[in-house]
Protein backbone atom coordinates (compact mmCIF):
# COMPACT_ATOMS: atom_id res chain seq x y z
CA UNK A 1 0.00 0.00 0.00
CA UNK A 2 1.43 3.19 -0.70
CA UNK A 3 1.03 4.90 2.43
CA UNK A 4 3.52 7.60 2.27
CA UNK A 5 1.84 9.64 -0.85
CA UNK A 6 1.90 13.18 0.18
CA UNK A 7 -0.54 14.13 -2.31
CA UNK A 8 -3.03 11.87 0.05
CA UNK A 9 -4.34 14.10 2.74
CA UNK A 10 -5.49 11.06 5.03
CA UNK A 11 -4.52 7.72 3.89
CA UNK A 12 -7.40 6.27 4.74
CA UNK A 13 -7.68 6.76 9.00
CA UNK A 14 -8.11 3.69 9.98
CA UNK A 15 -5.82 0.31 10.24
CA UNK A 16 -7.38 -2.07 12.20
CA UNK A 17 -5.81 -5.03 14.57
CA UNK A 18 -6.04 -8.88 14.26
CA UNK A 19 -4.15 -11.20 12.37
CA UNK A 20 -3.02 -10.29 8.80
CA UNK A 21 0.46 -8.33 7.12
CA UNK A 22 0.63 -5.00 6.72
CA UNK A 23 3.58 -3.57 4.89
CA UNK A 24 5.04 -0.39 4.71
CA UNK A 25 6.12 0.13 1.16
CA UNK A 26 9.93 -1.07 0.03
CA UNK A 27 12.68 1.06 -0.91
CA UNK A 28 10.51 4.21 -0.95
CA UNK A 29 14.11 6.32 0.66
CA UNK A 30 12.65 9.37 -1.02
CA UNK A 31 9.46 9.36 1.34
CA UNK A 32 11.63 8.85 4.07
CA UNK A 33 11.04 11.78 6.39
CA UNK A 34 14.27 14.26 6.83
CA UNK A 35 14.40 13.85 10.70
CA UNK A 36 14.73 10.31 11.04
CA UNK A 37 18.54 10.10 10.43
CA UNK A 38 18.33 7.38 13.53
CA UNK A 39 17.07 5.23 11.56
CA UNK A 40 18.48 3.43 8.64
CA UNK A 41 15.55 1.76 7.63
CA UNK A 42 13.01 2.33 4.71
CA UNK A 43 10.64 -0.32 4.94
CA UNK A 44 8.63 -1.99 8.04
CA UNK A 45 6.22 -4.51 8.27
CA UNK A 46 3.59 -5.05 11.06
CA UNK A 47 1.49 -7.78 12.02
CA UNK A 48 -1.98 -6.42 12.04
CA UNK A 49 -5.92 -7.18 11.04
CA UNK A 50 -6.23 -5.19 8.23
CA UNK A 51 -5.78 -2.02 6.23
CA UNK A 52 -9.24 0.12 5.50
CA UNK A 53 -7.74 2.51 2.89
CA UNK A 54 -9.97 5.61 2.35
CA UNK A 55 -13.03 3.56 3.30
CA UNK A 56 -16.70 5.46 4.13
CA UNK A 57 -17.99 5.19 7.73
CA UNK A 58 -20.26 2.24 7.08
CA UNK A 59 -17.51 0.14 5.53
CA UNK A 60 -15.69 0.91 8.46
CA UNK A 61 -18.04 -0.05 11.13
CA UNK A 62 -19.59 -3.42 8.71
CA UNK A 63 -15.86 -4.38 8.87
CA UNK A 64 -14.57 -3.76 12.13
CA UNK A 65 -17.57 -3.27 14.59
CA UNK A 66 -20.61 -4.91 13.46
CA UNK A 67 -19.53 -8.40 14.89
CA UNK A 68 -18.49 -6.64 18.40
CA UNK A 69 -21.44 -4.54 18.68
CA UNK A 70 -24.02 -8.00 17.42
CA UNK A 71 -21.49 -9.95 20.47
CA UNK A 72 -22.40 -7.65 23.34
CA UNK A 73 -26.11 -8.43 22.65
CA UNK A 74 -25.44 -12.21 22.86
CA UNK A 75 -23.57 -10.98 26.11
CA UNK A 76 -19.95 -10.43 25.31
CA UNK A 77 -18.25 -7.71 26.76
CA UNK A 78 -16.91 -5.32 23.69
CA UNK A 79 -14.32 -2.58 23.71
CA UNK A 80 -13.68 -0.96 20.22
CA UNK A 81 -10.68 1.39 20.82
CA UNK A 82 -9.65 4.94 18.55
CA UNK A 83 -5.68 5.09 19.37
CA UNK A 84 -3.31 7.17 17.11
CA UNK A 85 -1.56 10.85 16.88
CA UNK A 86 -3.28 14.33 17.51
CA UNK A 87 -5.24 15.01 14.50
CA UNK A 88 -5.61 11.10 12.80
CA UNK A 89 -8.93 11.12 12.76
CA UNK A 90 -10.00 9.11 16.01
CA UNK A 91 -13.00 11.64 16.73
CA UNK A 92 -14.18 11.21 13.08
CA UNK A 93 -14.09 7.79 12.97
CA UNK A 94 -15.20 6.96 16.76
CA UNK A 95 -18.23 9.76 17.26
CA UNK A 96 -18.29 11.58 13.26
CA UNK A 97 -18.71 14.50 11.68
CA UNK A 98 -22.02 16.49 12.64
CA UNK A 99 -21.96 17.33 8.96
CA UNK A 100 -23.76 14.87 7.22
CA UNK A 101 -26.13 11.96 8.46
CA UNK A 102 -23.54 9.45 6.48
CA UNK A 103 -20.70 10.34 7.92
CA UNK A 104 -21.62 9.44 11.65
CA UNK A 105 -19.36 7.38 13.31
CA UNK A 106 -19.09 3.98 15.12
CA UNK A 107 -20.86 5.12 18.41
CA UNK A 108 -24.12 6.75 16.82
CA UNK A 109 -24.17 3.79 14.18
CA UNK A 110 -23.55 1.02 17.48
CA UNK A 111 -26.47 2.62 18.88
CA UNK A 112 -28.58 2.46 16.22
CA UNK A 113 -27.62 -1.57 15.16
CA UNK A 114 -28.43 -1.89 19.42
CA UNK A 115 -31.59 -0.88 19.37
CA UNK A 116 -32.84 -2.33 15.69
CA UNK A 117 -31.36 -5.49 16.58
CA UNK A 118 -33.26 -5.50 20.36
CA UNK A 119 -36.39 -4.94 18.56
CA UNK A 120 -35.82 -7.89 16.25
CA UNK A 121 -34.44 -10.77 19.08
CA UNK A 122 -38.59 -10.49 20.78
CA UNK A 123 -37.57 -13.49 23.01
CA UNK A 124 -35.50 -11.43 25.29
CA UNK A 125 -36.49 -8.45 27.32
CA UNK A 126 -33.29 -6.03 27.25
CA UNK A 127 -32.58 -3.00 29.19
CA UNK A 128 -30.02 -0.72 27.85
CA UNK A 129 -27.98 2.01 30.36
CA UNK A 130 -25.20 4.62 28.70
CA UNK A 131 -22.66 6.30 30.57
CA UNK A 132 -19.85 8.38 29.42
CA UNK A 133 -16.39 9.10 31.12
CA UNK A 134 -13.61 11.38 30.78
CA UNK A 135 -10.34 11.15 31.57
CA UNK A 136 -8.77 14.38 31.94
CA UNK A 137 -5.13 14.40 33.45
CA UNK A 138 -5.78 11.92 35.42
CA UNK A 139 -8.84 13.29 36.67
CA UNK A 140 -12.24 11.16 36.02
CA UNK A 141 -15.22 13.65 34.50
CA UNK A 142 -19.30 12.68 34.36
CA UNK A 143 -19.53 13.98 31.25
CA UNK A 144 -23.59 13.10 31.98
CA UNK A 145 -23.72 14.13 35.38
CA UNK A 146 -25.60 17.38 34.42
CA UNK A 147 -28.64 14.93 34.01
CA UNK A 148 -29.23 13.70 37.47
CA UNK A 149 -31.25 15.76 40.24
CA UNK A 150 -28.82 13.90 42.52
CA UNK A 151 -25.90 16.62 44.02
CA UNK A 152 -22.76 16.73 41.56
CA UNK A 153 -20.17 14.42 42.56
CA UNK A 154 -16.87 16.29 42.82
CA UNK A 155 -13.86 14.64 40.01
CA UNK A 156 -12.36 13.41 43.11
CA UNK A 157 -15.47 11.38 44.87
CA UNK A 158 -15.24 9.15 41.30
CA UNK A 159 -13.48 6.30 41.60
CA UNK A 160 -12.46 2.85 40.09
CA UNK A 161 -13.63 -0.01 41.86
CA UNK A 162 -13.78 -3.31 41.31
CA UNK A 163 -16.07 -6.24 43.02
CA UNK A 164 -16.55 -9.37 42.60
CA UNK A 165 -19.27 -10.27 39.77
CA UNK A 166 -19.68 -6.89 38.75
CA UNK A 167 -16.31 -6.60 37.31
CA UNK A 168 -14.64 -3.06 36.95
CA UNK A 169 -16.20 0.03 37.31
CA UNK A 170 -16.25 3.61 38.02
CA UNK A 171 -17.76 4.50 41.61
CA UNK A 172 -20.18 7.76 41.25
CA UNK A 173 -20.18 7.71 37.56
CA UNK A 174 -24.30 7.82 36.07
CA UNK A 175 -26.07 5.25 34.25
CA UNK A 176 -28.94 6.28 32.37
CA UNK A 177 -31.79 4.16 31.21
CA UNK A 178 -32.42 4.21 27.79
CA UNK A 179 -35.44 2.76 25.88
CA UNK A 180 -35.03 4.04 22.13
CA UNK A 181 -31.61 4.98 19.16
CA UNK A 182 -33.22 8.55 19.88
CA UNK A 183 -33.22 9.09 23.68
CA UNK A 184 -29.58 7.19 23.56
CA UNK A 185 -28.31 10.11 20.64
CA UNK A 186 -29.66 12.66 22.76
CA UNK A 187 -27.47 11.56 25.73
CA UNK A 188 -24.17 11.13 23.44
CA UNK A 189 -25.14 14.66 21.81
CA UNK A 190 -25.72 15.79 25.73
CA UNK A 191 -22.20 14.22 26.95
CA UNK A 192 -20.65 16.22 23.65
CA UNK A 193 -22.01 19.12 24.67
CA UNK A 194 -20.70 18.78 28.15
CA UNK A 195 -17.40 18.06 27.25
CA UNK A 196 -16.87 21.15 25.07
CA UNK A 197 -18.25 23.31 27.46
CA UNK A 198 -16.27 22.05 30.51
CA UNK A 199 -13.08 22.21 28.50
CA UNK A 200 -14.10 26.11 27.59
CA UNK A 201 -14.78 26.45 31.72
CA UNK A 202 -11.62 25.02 32.76
CA UNK A 203 -9.58 26.48 29.88
CA UNK A 204 -8.45 23.29 28.41
CA UNK A 205 -8.76 21.90 25.11
CA UNK A 206 -11.27 18.74 25.06
CA UNK A 207 -9.61 16.80 22.30
CA UNK A 208 -5.91 16.39 25.10
CA UNK A 209 -8.68 13.53 27.23
CA UNK A 210 -9.56 10.39 26.49
CA UNK A 211 -13.31 9.14 26.28
CA UNK A 212 -15.14 6.28 27.34
CA UNK A 213 -18.90 5.45 26.08
CA UNK A 214 -20.00 2.25 27.34
CA UNK A 215 -23.64 0.78 26.57
CA UNK A 216 -24.47 -1.04 29.15
CA UNK A 217 -26.83 -4.54 28.15
CA UNK A 218 -28.98 -6.66 30.14
CA UNK A 219 -31.13 -9.61 28.78
CA UNK A 220 -33.38 -11.59 30.66
CA UNK A 221 -35.36 -14.94 28.22
CA UNK A 222 -38.93 -13.74 28.34
CA UNK A 223 -39.91 -17.55 27.22
CA UNK A 224 -38.02 -19.55 29.87
CA UNK A 225 -38.47 -18.55 33.70
CA UNK A 226 -35.03 -19.16 34.52
CA UNK A 227 -32.89 -17.61 37.14
CA UNK A 228 -30.28 -16.87 34.16
CA UNK A 229 -29.52 -13.39 33.14
CA UNK A 230 -26.72 -12.33 30.43
CA UNK A 231 -25.28 -8.66 31.02
CA UNK A 232 -22.32 -6.73 28.77
CA UNK A 233 -20.58 -3.73 28.73
CA UNK A 234 -19.42 -2.37 25.24
CA UNK A 235 -17.11 0.38 25.34
CA UNK A 236 -16.48 3.06 22.75
CA UNK A 237 -12.80 4.02 23.37
CA UNK A 238 -11.65 7.45 21.98
CA UNK A 239 -8.39 8.04 23.66
CA UNK A 240 -6.17 11.26 23.40
CA UNK A 241 -3.88 12.01 20.83
CA UNK A 242 -0.41 10.41 21.23
CA UNK A 243 2.57 13.64 20.59
CA UNK A 244 6.08 13.71 20.76
CA UNK A 245 6.55 16.31 23.41
CA UNK A 246 9.30 17.69 21.80
CA UNK A 247 7.91 18.08 18.15
CA UNK A 248 5.40 20.86 19.26
CA UNK A 249 7.27 22.86 21.55
CA UNK A 250 4.55 22.67 23.94
CA UNK A 251 4.81 24.39 27.19
CA UNK A 252 2.41 25.14 29.63
CA UNK A 253 -0.60 23.68 30.38
CA UNK A 254 -0.36 22.28 27.05
CA UNK A 255 3.19 20.65 28.10
CA UNK A 256 0.81 19.06 31.69
CA UNK A 257 -1.75 17.87 29.38
CA UNK A 258 0.57 16.15 26.65
CA UNK A 259 2.65 14.42 30.07
CA UNK A 260 -0.25 12.84 31.87
CA UNK A 261 -1.31 11.66 28.06
CA UNK A 262 1.76 10.05 27.27
CA UNK A 263 2.18 8.56 30.80
CA UNK A 264 -0.88 7.60 30.37
CA UNK A 265 -0.85 5.96 27.20
CA UNK A 266 2.87 4.27 27.96
CA UNK A 267 0.99 2.71 31.35
CA UNK A 268 -1.19 1.51 28.52
CA UNK A 269 0.85 0.09 26.50
CA UNK A 270 2.80 -1.59 29.63
CA UNK A 271 -0.52 -3.32 30.42
CA UNK A 272 -0.98 -4.53 27.14
CA UNK A 273 2.83 -5.64 26.86
CA UNK A 274 2.15 -7.59 29.86
CA UNK A 275 -1.51 -8.97 28.52
CA UNK A 276 0.28 -10.34 25.43
CA UNK A 277 3.06 -12.22 27.51
CA UNK A 278 1.49 -15.31 28.71
CA UNK A 279 4.44 -15.69 31.19
CA UNK A 280 3.87 -12.84 33.24
CA UNK A 281 1.10 -13.32 35.70
CA UNK A 282 0.90 -9.60 37.20
CA UNK A 283 -0.55 -6.70 34.57
CA UNK A 284 0.29 -3.05 35.61
CA UNK A 285 -3.79 -1.66 35.38
CA UNK A 286 -3.39 0.11 38.58
CA UNK A 287 -0.72 2.16 37.42
CA UNK A 288 -3.42 4.97 35.80
CA UNK A 289 -6.77 5.43 35.77
CA UNK A 290 -7.30 4.83 31.94
CA UNK A 291 -6.11 1.64 32.38
CA UNK A 292 -7.56 0.80 35.70
CA UNK A 293 -10.66 1.84 34.44
CA UNK A 294 -10.40 -0.63 31.18
CA UNK A 295 -8.76 -3.65 33.24
CA UNK A 296 -10.91 -5.57 32.13
CA UNK A 297 -12.01 -4.57 28.56
CA UNK A 298 -8.77 -5.05 27.38
CA UNK A 299 -7.94 -8.83 26.99
CA UNK A 300 -9.50 -11.06 29.62
CA UNK A 301 -13.63 -12.38 28.07
CA UNK A 302 -13.85 -8.91 26.11
CA UNK A 303 -13.73 -9.02 22.15
CA UNK A 304 -11.52 -6.27 22.08
CA UNK A 305 -11.02 -4.07 18.44
CA UNK A 306 -8.17 -1.49 17.98
CA UNK A 307 -8.56 1.12 15.44
CA UNK A 308 -4.87 2.46 14.76
CA UNK A 309 -5.56 6.13 13.06
CA UNK A 310 -2.48 7.21 10.95
CA UNK A 311 -1.98 9.89 8.61
CA UNK A 312 -0.92 9.74 5.35
CA UNK A 313 1.79 12.05 5.29
CA UNK A 314 5.78 11.41 5.26
CA UNK A 315 6.11 14.25 7.60
CA UNK A 316 4.34 11.94 10.01
CA UNK A 317 6.33 8.47 10.09
CA UNK A 318 7.67 8.72 13.60
CA UNK A 319 3.91 9.25 14.94
CA UNK A 320 2.97 6.44 12.21
CA UNK A 321 5.53 3.83 13.42
CA UNK A 322 4.59 4.28 16.89
CA UNK A 323 0.80 4.03 16.67
CA UNK A 324 1.31 1.19 13.97
CA UNK A 325 3.97 -0.27 16.72
CA UNK A 326 1.34 -0.32 19.33
CA UNK A 327 -0.88 -1.81 17.69
CA UNK A 328 1.13 -4.71 16.57
CA UNK A 329 1.38 -5.74 20.05
CA UNK A 330 -2.01 -5.49 20.77
CA UNK A 331 -2.69 -8.12 17.84
CA UNK A 332 -0.15 -10.48 20.86
CA UNK A 333 -2.84 -10.34 23.38
CA UNK A 334 -4.92 -13.17 23.23
CA UNK A 335 -8.59 -12.75 24.54
CA UNK A 336 -10.94 -15.25 25.76
CA UNK A 337 -14.30 -14.15 24.61
CA UNK A 338 -17.30 -14.96 27.64
CA UNK A 339 -20.39 -14.75 28.07
CA UNK A 340 -21.21 -12.96 31.06
CA UNK A 341 -23.86 -15.02 32.79
CA UNK A 342 -25.18 -14.48 36.10
CA UNK A 343 -28.20 -16.20 38.49
CA UNK A 344 -30.91 -13.77 39.85
CA UNK A 345 -31.25 -14.89 43.54
CA UNK A 346 -34.95 -13.82 44.12
CA UNK A 347 -35.60 -15.53 41.11
CA UNK A 348 -34.17 -18.94 42.01
CA UNK A 349 -35.63 -18.20 45.52
CA UNK A 350 -39.09 -17.71 43.41
CA UNK A 351 -38.43 -20.54 40.94
CA UNK A 352 -37.76 -22.86 44.64
CA UNK A 353 -40.77 -21.93 45.92
CA UNK A 354 -42.61 -22.60 42.45
CA UNK A 355 -41.28 -25.90 42.64
CA UNK A 356 -42.10 -26.60 46.00
CA UNK A 357 -45.75 -25.57 45.45
CA UNK A 358 -45.99 -27.79 42.10
CA UNK A 359 -44.89 -30.95 44.18
CA UNK A 360 -47.61 -30.29 46.51
CA UNK A 361 -50.48 -30.37 44.35
CA UNK A 362 -48.79 -33.02 42.50
CA UNK A 363 -49.09 -35.29 45.62
CA UNK A 364 -52.30 -33.89 46.28
CA UNK A 365 -53.24 -35.07 43.34
CA UNK A 366 -52.07 -38.60 43.59
CA UNK A 367 -53.80 -38.90 46.80
CA UNK A 368 -56.84 -38.18 45.11
CA UNK A 369 -56.24 -40.52 42.64
CA UNK A 370 -55.03 -43.38 44.92
CA UNK A 371 -51.57 -43.35 43.74
CA UNK A 372 -49.13 -42.77 47.25
CA UNK A 373 -46.02 -44.62 46.05
CA UNK A 374 -44.91 -41.85 43.60
CA UNK A 375 -41.71 -40.28 44.01
CA UNK A 376 -40.27 -37.20 42.27
CA UNK A 377 -36.84 -37.29 44.33
CA UNK A 378 -33.83 -38.51 42.57
CA UNK A 379 -33.81 -42.20 42.04
CA UNK A 380 -31.35 -44.04 44.86
CA UNK A 381 -28.96 -47.29 43.89
CA UNK A 382 -31.45 -49.76 45.87
CA UNK A 383 -34.23 -48.17 43.10
CA UNK A 384 -32.12 -48.57 40.09
CA UNK A 385 -30.90 -51.85 40.71
CA UNK A 386 -34.39 -52.91 40.91
CA UNK A 387 -35.61 -51.18 37.46
CA UNK A 388 -32.49 -53.25 35.93
CA UNK A 389 -33.39 -56.74 37.60
CA UNK A 390 -36.97 -55.58 36.13
CA UNK A 391 -35.73 -54.57 32.84
CA UNK A 392 -33.63 -58.15 32.92
CA UNK A 393 -36.37 -60.04 33.89
CA UNK A 394 -38.83 -58.35 30.95
CA UNK A 395 -36.43 -59.21 28.32
CA UNK A 396 -36.08 -62.93 29.16
CA UNK A 397 -39.70 -63.46 29.43
CA UNK A 398 -40.42 -63.79 33.04
CA UNK A 399 -41.69 -60.48 33.70
CA UNK A 400 -44.60 -59.54 31.45
CA UNK A 401 -45.28 -56.42 31.80
CA UNK A 402 -43.35 -53.14 33.97
CA UNK A 403 -45.42 -50.92 35.45
CA UNK A 404 -45.31 -47.09 34.61
CA UNK A 405 -44.98 -45.36 38.14
CA UNK A 406 -42.90 -42.00 37.40
CA UNK A 407 -41.65 -40.18 34.83
CA UNK A 408 -37.42 -40.91 36.41
CA UNK A 409 -38.64 -44.68 36.71
CA UNK A 410 -39.65 -44.48 32.86
CA UNK A 411 -36.12 -42.76 31.74
CA UNK A 412 -34.37 -45.44 34.11
CA UNK A 413 -35.91 -47.75 31.78
CA UNK A 414 -35.56 -46.55 28.94
CA UNK A 415 -31.61 -46.01 29.97
CA UNK A 416 -31.74 -49.90 30.56
CA UNK A 417 -32.92 -50.94 26.88
CA UNK A 418 -30.65 -48.90 25.30
CA UNK A 419 -27.76 -50.41 27.47
CA UNK A 420 -28.91 -54.00 26.91
CA UNK A 421 -29.09 -52.61 22.35
CA UNK A 422 -25.59 -51.76 23.04
CA UNK A 423 -23.81 -54.38 24.71
CA UNK A 424 -25.64 -56.70 22.52
CA UNK A 425 -24.42 -55.07 19.52
CA UNK A 426 -21.21 -54.97 20.95
CA UNK A 427 -21.26 -58.89 21.58
CA UNK A 428 -20.75 -58.21 24.85
CA UNK A 429 -24.21 -59.80 25.95
CA UNK A 430 -26.44 -59.10 28.96
CA UNK A 431 -26.00 -59.00 32.00
CA UNK A 432 -25.26 -55.40 32.09
CA UNK A 433 -23.05 -53.78 34.91
CA UNK A 434 -24.51 -52.11 37.93
CA UNK A 435 -21.98 -49.94 36.84
CA UNK A 436 -23.36 -49.20 33.55
CA UNK A 437 -26.54 -49.33 34.91
CA UNK A 438 -26.04 -46.41 36.69
CA UNK A 439 -23.92 -44.19 34.18
CA UNK A 440 -26.91 -45.22 31.69
CA UNK A 441 -29.63 -43.69 34.13
CA UNK A 442 -27.18 -40.32 34.81
CA UNK A 443 -27.50 -40.16 30.68
CA UNK A 444 -30.65 -40.61 30.06
CA UNK A 445 -31.29 -37.13 28.55
CA UNK A 446 -28.70 -38.02 25.57
CA UNK A 447 -30.60 -41.20 25.36
CA UNK A 448 -34.26 -39.10 25.24
CA UNK A 449 -32.37 -36.54 22.48
CA UNK A 450 -31.19 -38.99 20.25
CA UNK A 451 -29.93 -37.27 17.17
CA UNK A 452 -32.39 -37.48 14.26
CA UNK A 453 -30.18 -39.57 11.50
CA UNK A 454 -29.36 -42.16 14.56
CA UNK A 455 -32.68 -42.59 15.24
CA UNK A 456 -33.32 -43.01 11.82
CA UNK A 457 -30.79 -46.06 11.32
CA UNK A 458 -32.11 -47.55 14.89
CA UNK A 459 -35.39 -47.89 13.71
CA UNK A 460 -36.74 -50.97 12.21
CA UNK A 461 -38.58 -51.39 8.47
CA UNK A 462 -42.15 -51.57 8.34
CA UNK A 463 -41.60 -54.51 7.26
CA UNK A 464 -39.44 -56.10 10.00
CA UNK A 465 -41.86 -54.06 12.45
CA UNK A 466 -44.59 -56.43 11.36
CA UNK A 467 -42.59 -59.01 12.17
CA UNK A 468 -42.22 -57.95 15.34
CA UNK A 469 -46.33 -56.97 15.91
CA UNK A 470 -46.96 -60.56 15.17
CA UNK A 471 -44.69 -61.87 17.74
CA UNK A 472 -46.65 -62.89 21.10
CA UNK A 473 -44.96 -61.41 24.35
CA UNK A 474 -42.93 -63.57 26.07
CA UNK A 475 -41.07 -66.48 25.60
CA UNK A 476 -39.73 -64.90 21.92
CA UNK A 477 -35.81 -64.92 22.26
CA UNK A 478 -34.62 -60.97 22.90
CA UNK A 479 -33.53 -59.33 19.87
CA UNK A 480 -32.51 -55.99 20.45
CA UNK A 481 -33.25 -54.29 17.08
CA UNK A 482 -36.70 -54.62 18.25
CA UNK A 483 -36.32 -52.64 21.35
CA UNK A 484 -37.17 -49.01 19.76
CA UNK A 485 -40.45 -50.22 18.15
CA UNK A 486 -41.43 -51.43 21.82
CA UNK A 487 -40.55 -47.18 22.65
N1 LIG B 1 -11.61 10.10 7.21
C1 LIG B 1 -11.82 11.39 7.30
N2 LIG B 1 -12.48 12.04 6.34
C2 LIG B 1 -12.71 13.35 6.40
N3 LIG B 1 -12.30 14.15 7.41
C3 LIG B 1 -11.63 13.57 8.41
C4 LIG B 1 -11.35 12.17 8.42
N4 LIG B 1 -10.66 11.90 9.53
C5 LIG B 1 -10.53 13.04 10.20
N5 LIG B 1 -11.09 14.05 9.54
C6 LIG B 1 -11.11 15.46 9.96
O1 LIG B 1 -9.80 15.74 10.46
C7 LIG B 1 -9.87 16.56 11.61
C8 LIG B 1 -9.13 15.91 12.78
O2 LIG B 1 -9.77 14.71 13.06
P1 LIG B 1 -10.13 14.24 14.53
O3 LIG B 1 -10.55 15.37 15.38
O4 LIG B 1 -11.05 13.10 14.41
O5 LIG B 1 -8.71 13.76 15.01
P2 LIG B 1 -8.29 13.14 16.40
O6 LIG B 1 -7.37 12.02 16.09
O7 LIG B 1 -9.49 12.82 17.19
O8 LIG B 1 -7.49 14.31 17.06
P3 LIG B 1 -7.23 14.60 18.63
O9 LIG B 1 -6.31 13.57 19.12
O10 LIG B 1 -6.61 15.95 18.64
O11 LIG B 1 -8.56 14.54 19.29
C9 LIG B 1 -11.33 16.79 11.88
O12 LIG B 1 -11.70 18.04 11.34
C10 LIG B 1 -12.02 15.68 11.15
O13 LIG B 1 -13.32 16.02 10.76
Amino acid sequence: YPIYNNTLMYIHKCVLVKFSHFIIPNGKRDLKPQDSRKSQLSSWSFQLAGILQDVSQEELYARVCRRVVLGALDGYNGTLMCFGQTGAGKTYTMTGSTESYKQRGIIPRALQEVFQEMAKRTDYAFSVHLSYLEIYNEILVDLLSSLQDLPQLSPRGMVVVEEPGRGVFIRGLSLHPVHSEEEALNLLFEGEMNRIIGSHALNRNSSRSHCIFTVHIESRSRTLSVAKYVTSKLNLVDLAGSERLGKTGSEGQMFKEAMYINKSLSFLEQAILALADRRRDHVPFRQSKLTHALKDSLGGNCNTVLVANIYGEAAQIEETLSTLRFASRMMCVRTNPAVNEHMDPAQIKKLQKDVHMLKEELSFYNTLVNRPRVMYEPLSEAQLAEIHSQVQRYLKGSLEEISIISIRQVQAVFAQFKLAVQSKRQGEGSPVSKKRLESASKSKLNFVQMPEREQESQEPDTESQDTQESQPPGNEPFNPEYVYCII
